[in-house]
């Protein structure tokens, strides 16, 4: 381990006070494979205490009005706009990803987050029906659930703790969020913004540490009534069962295999470069990321060819190359998992088209023992290989051939997963039909990652249980009543 007087120290945050921990994890800069940052070991103590905290916030939190809740909201997209640069700086450094990538996605889209999560709440309306011939009228209420449990990956980290805070805290709910251990530091720099927003004391708790410790501790409590998860698939199962003793109600974002189909009409001139950085935007590290593509026949050789010239531009660098298309991979571990991918591809006769084994990768001296990949592309590879089948979550990409719409529709979805889709056609009527069959939460057509905030996301099959967006959020962190009253 590097001096300690060097390292970034961070502390929990529980009802508005930064507070110091009995243990801390290493935390590594990916891109040199050293040590800079020490992230709290937090356990039960920490999560008792943040839920002291979050449960003397909700009376006051909960009883204002959605307007005053609004205001505080956007009062913290502003002040994290203005630390823009610092966190997309700190973001990089702390995941990996590229400075470019930090500052045009990750950073705005938290801001946005705020922003949208104050505006949406401001318009829910609610149910009511007659029944004159009994003398009686029904409408729904709807409450806060209370103290919502947040846990989030490493991939996108700000993004998608914000994705949760930001609904949880508007709907009027106190909150306990616990980042991943990887990548803790941009929710440790949020928490120094919350009281300059308005935010009171024990709303927003941020609890760090590893899964296994803090991240349990958080899930079995039983004053925290609901959990929203973005992970992998065996921790939502572990999630479930610790879940169930209480009955919580849980929202579990997961992961994906998620196919690109490419019909013989596809235009290939805005096909090829979307489905490059939908395979490798962010180091293949996004739960949305391509990672089987479907190609008809006719036009396979060509497809192959251009994808894999433009595959070989995407430039892997240091984080802060402006050039870069991207960064490193999220901790040594990782890298070895996505390695090992491709040479279980090679062992069942797959070809490595480009990328690992196959090109050079050049880094400055100091980042040689950073964990940093090159895009790979396989191919001659059969659908039941684990490279077809498992979620990779890297820079790895599987083409493969078909011959008709009804062949691909089976294939694309014969995985356990269900997230994801991308179809690429210029025939309206087969881009309606084929997104209707495929069996993926969202379907992109001729685009990859365009958001619409306000429609559900989320997967079907092991990809996850339920949706998050505008109405779907406000759902799941409130709880609905119907009441009736005669007349
Ligand atoms: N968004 C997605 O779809 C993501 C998928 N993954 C997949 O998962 C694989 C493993 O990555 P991990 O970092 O291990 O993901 P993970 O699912 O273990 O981690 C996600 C979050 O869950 C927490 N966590 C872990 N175990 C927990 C437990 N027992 N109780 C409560 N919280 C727990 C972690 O500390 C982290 O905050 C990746 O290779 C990738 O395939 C990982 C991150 C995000
Ligand atoms: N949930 C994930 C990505 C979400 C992206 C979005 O909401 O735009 C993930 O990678 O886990």
């Amino acid at each position: 381990m590097a001096g300690t007087k060097e390292l970034l120290m961070l502390e929990n945050f529980i009802d508005g006070k930064f507070l110091p921990c009995n243990s801390y994890i290493d935390s590594y800069d990916p891109s040199t494979g050293e040590v800079y940052c020490r992230v709290p070991d937090s356990g039960k103590e920490e999560i008792d205490a943040a839920v002291q905290a979050a449960r003397r916030a909700f009376p006051g939190w909960s009883s204002r009005s959605p307007q005053e809740r609004s205001q505080v909201l956007n009062k913290l997209a502003d002040l994290l706009e203005q630390s823009l640069e610092e966190l997309a700086q700190a973001e990089s450094r702390d995941q990996g990803k590229t400075l470019t990538l930090a500052r045009t996605m990750d950073i705005p889209r938290s801001v946005q987050n705020f922003r949208f999560f104050a505006s949406s709440v401001l318009h829910y309306t609610s149910e009511c029906t007659q029944m004159d011939h009994l003398g009686c009228m029904h409408y729904t209420v709807r409450t806060p659930v209370g103290i919502a449990g947040l846990i989030s990956p490493w991939n996108l980290p700000l993004y998608l703790l914000t994705w949760k805070i930001a609904p949880a805290i508007a709907a009027g709910n106190t909150v306990i969020a616990k980042p991943s251990e990887l990548t803790s530091v941009t929710a440790w720099m949020l928490c120094k913004l919350l009281d300059k927003a308005g935010v009171p004391p024990g709303v927003v708790n941020i609890v760090f540490g590893t899964g296994p410790r803090v991240g349990e501790a958080l899930v079995s409590h039983p004053e925290v009534p609901l959990i929203s998860f973005t992970g992998s698939q065996p921790t939502a199962e572990r999630i479930t069962q610790l879940s169930a003793p209480h009955c919580k109600k849980l929202s579990l974002e997961l992961g994906g295999k998620n196919p690109a189909i490419i019909f013989e009409d596809a235009n290939l001139d805005e096909c090829i470069p979307a489905t490059v950085r939908s395979s490798f935007a962010n180091q293949g590290e996004i739960c949305l990321c391509t990672s089987r593509i479907f190609v008809q026949k006719s036009i396979y050789s060509e497809f192959l060819k251009r994808f894999v010239e433009a595959t070989r531009k995407w430039k892997v660098s240091v984080p802060s190359d402006p050039s870069a298309s991207m960064g490193a991979l999220i901790s040594k571990a990782h890298l070895e998992k996505v390695r090992n991918y491709v040479k279980k591809a090679l062992t069942e006769g797959a070809r490595i088209q480009c990328g690992e084994g196959v090109d050079e990768l050049h880094l400055p001296a100091r980042n040689q023992a950073g964990y940093f990949m090159l895009p790979t592309v396989i191919t001659d590879i059969k659908d039941e290989s684990c490279c077809m089948r498992e979620e990779i979550f890297g820079p790895v990409t599987c083409v493969t051939p078909f011959h008709n719409e009804e062949e691909v529709i089976q294939r694309a979805n014969n995985v356990k997963y269900g997230l994801a889709a991308t179809v690429w056609s210029r025939d309206v009527g087969r881009v309606h039909r084929v997104a209707k069959k495929l069996q993926s939460g969202l379907v992109w057509t001729n685009c990859w990652l365009i958001r619409e905030l306000n429609l559900p996301f989320g997967g079907m099959k092991s990809s996850g249980i339920g949706r998050e967006g505008a109405k779907d959020s406000y759902d799941f962190f409130t709880e609905i009543k119907t009441i009736t009253v005669k007349h």
